[in-house]
This record gives structure tokens, sequence and C-alpha cells, in this order.
């Protein structure tokens, strides 16, 4: 009888333990057409974590109605935003892992970085295989999720389930659930927001706009909606803002159900016609900037916004490869190691690792 584990390379004795971390995003398509996009919706939508209707409802319409009408949709709207290097979803997303590499300390300090999409490519699976085939028998998993969803982060933690449950060896694991109010990130939100004003000056109103649930996963018990508030009242104090000079929005909304409100374009519409002439927008629960910042926000809804009377509309990058968030993440990592031996490294090695991570191309 043919047994479902993989079978295992010979144990080690004997060898230190290594620890790997696995940094998981969303994922994107491969390439900004509609084939493409098929594969990649296919996948993402059919998850049960993200649409919640029963399989007999959903199956009918995803695959009658929406894969054959949003494909073409979205690749359009992809290939805005596409770069030579591919997605802006999975180049930021690469880049973050290789610095967090350089920060933490490479080969040595017995620390390996990794990154992941929960949907397309590299697979949360085909990277726990590598690390587990470098010899890592230690791994944390890290969402790129500061605020915890169960559309994304517990869909990560399914996905990292149902690869455990092929092994027969398994490595040590750890979690990070959220880090929605982590210090490192509200500061590197912070120095975002300064650097453009610092530039530009200030706007009448900072809106920080997440990404929508269903306003039902709220009611539910969802803790999503609360962590983005919280987010949002933490970047507020540390830039000093008065309640009445920012708000807190949802964007993109899927489907007719309702969503959590307030929507993110028909507030900006709200804030024009009101006479509101400049607005600044950050999107902080997006860690790199992707279809959703560069299309939805930078083009769309600027779009909207100048339409119905704003005078001036600058929309702030997400935190990608800025070194205080790669700093946070890399704080935030070590807090989440402790207790694992993992030989973290000396001070002057720890600024000897920056160096060489920044020569990578991070910008000071
Ligand atoms: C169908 C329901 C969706 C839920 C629920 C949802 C939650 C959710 N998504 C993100 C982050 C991202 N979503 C992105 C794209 C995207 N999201 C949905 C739908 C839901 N998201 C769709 C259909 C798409 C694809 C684009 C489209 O066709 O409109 C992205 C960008 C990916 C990229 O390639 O650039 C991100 C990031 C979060 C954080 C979240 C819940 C908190
Ligand atoms: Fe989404
Ligand atoms: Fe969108």
């Amino acid at each position: 009888m043919r047994s479902k584990f993989a079978p295992e390379p010979a144990f080690r004795h004997g060898q230190p333990a290594r620890t790997g971390v696995l940094l998981c995003n969303l994922g994107t398509p491969e390439a900004p057409t509609a084939p493409a996009l098929r594969r990649y919706l296919g996948q993402f939508l059919s998850d049960h974590r993200v649409v919640e209707i029963p399989a007999l409802l959903w199956k009918p319409i995803l695959h009658g109605i929406i894969l054959r009408v949003r494909p073409a949709k979205s690749a359009a709207k992809y290939a805005t935003v596409w770069t030579p290097d591919g997605s802006p979803l999975k180049v930021w997303t690469d880049k973050q892992a290789k610095l967090l590499q350089g920060w933490l300390g490479e080969a040595g300090h017995q620390v390996r970085v990794r990154y992941a999409m929960r949907y397309g490519n590299p697979s949360i699976a085909s990277q726990l295989d590598a690390l587990k085939a470098e010899g890592v028998t230690r791994i944390l998993i890290l969402s790129a999720y500061p605020q915890y969803s169960g559309t994304t982060t517990a869909s990560v933690f399914d996905d990292v389930a149902d690869w455990g449950k092929r092994q027969r060896h398994l490595p040590e694991l750890r979690f990070v659930n959220h880090y929605h109010d982590d210090p490192g990130y509200i500061e590197a939100l912070a120095r975002r927001v300064e650097a453009h004003w610092r530039e530009h000056g200030q706007p009448d109103q900072l809106v920080m706009s997440f990404h929508g649930v269903p306003a039902r996963t709220l009611q539910l018990g969802d803790p999503y909606h609360c962590e983005c508030y919280k987010t949002g009242r933490l970047l507020a104090e540390r830039l000093g803002l008065r309640p009445d000079r920012y708000k807190i929005t949802f964007q993109s909304r899927f489907g007719k159900a309702k969503w959590l409100e307030p929507y993110t374009e028909p507030s900006l519409i709200a804030l024009a016609q009101a006479g509101t002439r400049r607005v600044d927008v950050i999107c902080p629960g997006f860690t790199s900037d992707c279809l959703e910042t560069l299309e939805e926000i930078s083009q769309e809804a600027r779009e909207a916004f100048l339409h119905a009377g704003g005078q001036d509309f600058h929309y702030i990058a997400c935190l990608n490869d800025s070194p205080a968030w790669i700093d946070a993440l890399s704080q935030l990592t070590q807090r989440h190691l402790g207790g694992w031996p993992t030989q973290i490294a000396s001070a002057e090695q720890q600024q000897a690792d920056r160096d060489r991570a920044l020569a990578l191309g991070a910008p000071n």
C-alpha cells in the first residue's frame, strides 16, 4: 500500500536545529492575461475562507458567471500596474524576504527566510518543502497581513496544516496571528507619512483605507474590523492627528452583500463634495503595493475624488522595502523566535548584515 506521507531524508543526528521564516502573502496571477487570471481567481475564490457560501450554491456562480467575465476585466487592470519584473505584490514580497534575511543574519546564524503565496506561486507547500530540504526543523509562519482576518490569516494556517497532513516528520511550527498594534509597524507607517508630508505639506484629511470583508464576518466574531480601527487610531496618535483630520475606510468590495463600511470611494466623493480640497490616502493593511493600492486607489479613487470636485489627491506608498518596515519585521520575527535557540548574531554582525541588505537596493 502506498503511503500518503512523502519519503523523508535520513534523520541527521547531532546536527544543530535550523530555523526557517516563511513570509506568506496573498498571491497574484502569473501574468496580466485572462487565462492567468482565471487560474488565480479560480483558486482564490474557491477557498471557503474567502467566500463563505455553501459550495453547492457558489460553484455554479463562480464557474458559470464570475470566471467567465472577471478574468478579462481584472487582467486589463493588472496590465496598468505590471512591472518589468512581474506583479508588484510579488516583486515587493520577494524583496522584503531578501532584506529580512539580511537583517536577521544569513548562513551561520541559522535562520533561513523564504516567501510564499497563498494562491499561485511560489506556493506555501513548495516553500515549506524547500525549507525542510535545507535542513530546517523549526518554522515561523509570518503573514503579510498585520490585521487578523479569517479570510486571509486563517487561510494561510489552513494551507500550512494541509501541508502538515502530508508530512511524516513535522518541523516545529509557530504562527504569528497579527501585529496590527506592533510599535515597529506603526512607526514604519508614521515615517512613511511624515516623509511624504515633509515634501508635500499636510492634507486637509488623511484617509486610511483598509481592504474590506463582508460585514457579516464582524457579527460572527472576526476581529478584523476592530484591529483596523486600532491600527488607524495608533497611527493618528503617533502623527498627532485629531479625529476630525483622518478617516478610516474600507475598499475592494466584492459582490452585492454589505461589506464593512464606510466604503473608501463613496467617502472620498463625499469629502470632495463637502469642500475638502486635499486628501492623502494610505493603505496601512497592505504591506506591499499591489493591484488594490496602485490601481483601485491611486488610479480609480483619485479620479473619483477629482471628478467630485476635490483639488489634490496624494497616494502614499505602502511600506514595501522601507528600512523602518524591514527593521520592524526583523524585531517582530526575533520576538516570535524567542526561546528557539537560533544563535541570533552579535550587534556588530547584525549591523554588517543590515549594510549588506541595504546594498541589495533598499532606499535610505
Ligand atoms: C471575494 C472576496 C474577497 C475577500 C473576502 C478578500 C479579502 C482580503 N483580500 C486582501 C488582500 C488582497 N486582495 C487582493 C485582490 C483581490 N481580492 C479579491 C477578493 C476578496 N478579498 C479579489 C477578487 C482580488 C483580485 C483582483 C480582482 O479581480 O479584483 C490583493 C491584490 C493581489 C494582487 O495581485 O495585487 C490583495 C493584497 C485582504 C488583506 C483581505 C482581507 C482582510
Ligand atoms: Fe482581496
Ligand atoms: Fe480591487
